[in-house]
């Protein structure tokens, strides 16, 4: 392909085609792929370029010549800008679909003939996550809370945050207060200076309870008891953590996690049951949508209360323990040792005697119990993005378990494992649930069953 003769910022009109993966409008120059920023299929947009690559560039719509039917008008662009809510600029309905979509293009990428069923959306697609982490930073001297320009480190200050729990948006600016009230610094990324890099909020839906973690470059942070005992003042925060991050790293979370003050976890519910959440442990951050993608999950492993059945990639063991009622005995399997000790905590604090949960990786675990020839009926597996190790197939195809339901929140990496185990799984089809509203994520469950 030619690259045409533009350049970093050119101004030209352009006219978007398509939608990508990421939610940028796609657009072409003669054959050259641009994808741009704020821009939505059928519109004609004046744009400036911000980047040429070999094989593709990127753009940034500055006004809409003719503007989608799809647009929603009243929303701040700063939520498009910073990634906090990168389709939020589409009409939900109009998500949903493009969410269906994306699950066919892959599959039809893999090869794979699979039917893929309407997105299952939220009434109210707003205000839903339970969990935040928001960068701090100092800026004109001050400390500073709010979110990352779309692909960069740039922090853009923001309070309200669209998507959170607005009970979190408030903590934030409250705890935010707090620091400034006692000169604690912001993170200084490009000399690595300063203190406070995260606020992580999590706050449990049906409980109330809320745990506070400040993430920092420096373990001595001048004050902190005045500053412990001014955030533990909100009757709601259960727990207060300190991190220590010193490493130049984009992973959040440092290795030292110290209690401040308060109770180690906070307990949350999902489908009848209780959950104890450490500060490290993965948890669901939607907590309505959560409940309709594990009963699908549990419907779809057609249990009858004979079967074995292994919950891989099980963090704090609230698949398998949402269908133990309906199972022989479950076995979960996760590599985080916190959370593993939350999931056996879970499983008695529910009085579940037929579950037990494993340290390490589903891999690892499941080749050994091939090579003893132990048997499962069913494996649930809901694996992070890199979806499933390619040895696990291996292993797979030697347990020979009857159903597989894979919970996937990676369409490609997804494709690629269906397509890997179709020789010896008939693919049933695929249902998108919407866990992650005005973002491009998307989650699924699919169904296997053994040829
Ligand atoms: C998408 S989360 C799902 C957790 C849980 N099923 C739930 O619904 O809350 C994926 C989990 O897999 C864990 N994990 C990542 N790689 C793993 C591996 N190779 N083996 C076992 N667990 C792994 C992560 O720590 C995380 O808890």
């Amino acid at each position: 392909m030619e690259k045409p003769n533009i350049k970093k910022n050119d101004k030209l009109e352009l006219t978007i085609e398509d939608l990508s993966y990421e939610g940028k409008g796609v657009a072409k120059v003669d054959d050259f792929t641009l994808f741009v920023d704020n821009a939505l299929p059928g519109e004609v947009v004046n744009a400036v370029i911000l980047k040429v690559g070999k094989s593709y560039g990127f753009a940034k719509a500055l006004d809409i010549v003719k503007k989608s039917p799809d647009r929603v008008e009243n929303i701040d662009n700063v939520y498009v800008r910073t990634g906090i809510a990168p389709l939020s600029h589409l009409k939900y309905s109009e998500q949903l679909k493009f969410k269906q979509k994306q699950l066919q293009i892959d599959f039809q990428k893999a090869r794979l003939d699979i039917d893929v069923n309407e997105t299952l959306g939220m009434e109210d697609p707003f205000h839903y996550r339970n969990k935040a982490q928001v960068p701090v930073r100092q800026i004109n001297g001050k400390l500073t809370s709010g979110f990352y320009r779309r692909h960069s480190h740039d922090l853009v200050p923001m309070e309200d945050y669209l998507i959170q729990d607005p009970k979190i948006d408030a903590e934030i600016k409250r705890v935010r207060d707090i620091l400034r009230k006692y000169n604690v610094r912001g993170f200084e990324e490009s000399k690595n200076k300063g203190q406070i890099r995260t606020i992580m909020v999590r706050r449990a839906y049906y409980t109330g309870q809320m745990m506070v973690v400040l993430v920092s470059r420096v373990r001595d942070i001048s004050h902190y008891k005045e500053i412990t005992a001014d955030i533990m003042a909100n009757p709601e925060i259960k727990s207060l953590y300190l991190n220590i991050n010193s490493k130049t790293t984009n992973v959040i979370l440092g290795r030292d996690m110290m209690l401040l003050a308060g109770s180690a976890y906070i307990d949350d519910e999902i489908l009848g049951h209780t959950y104890r959440i450490s500060p490290r442990s993965f948890y669901q951050v939607n907590p309505t949508q959560t409940q309709r993608l594990y009963k699908l999950a549990v419907d779809k492993a057609e249990l009858t209360g004979k079967e074995t059945v292994v919950d891989a990639y099980s963090g704090i063991g609230t698949i398998g323990l949402s269908l133990a009622d309906k199972a022989k005995h479950v076995t979960g399997i996760e590599m985080v040792a916190d959370a593993v000790n939350d999931a056996k905590q879970n499983a008695e604090i529910n009085g579940i005697e037929n579950a037990d949960f494993i340290v390490g990786k589903t891999e690892t675990v499941l080749n050994q119990w091939a090579k003893d020839k132990k048997k499962v009926d069913v494996l649930m597996v809901d694996p992070p993005r890199k979806g499933l190790d390619n040895s696990l197939i291996d292993s797979i195809n030697n347990i020979k378990p009857k159903r597989i339901v894979y919970i996937s929140c990676n369409p490609a990496t997804l494709a690629r494992d269906l397509k890997l185990l179709s020789d010896t799984y008939e693919i049933g089809d695929a249902t998108p649930v919407d866990m992650f509203p005005m973002t491009n994520h998307i989650e699924s469950v699919t169904k296997l069953t053994r040829k």
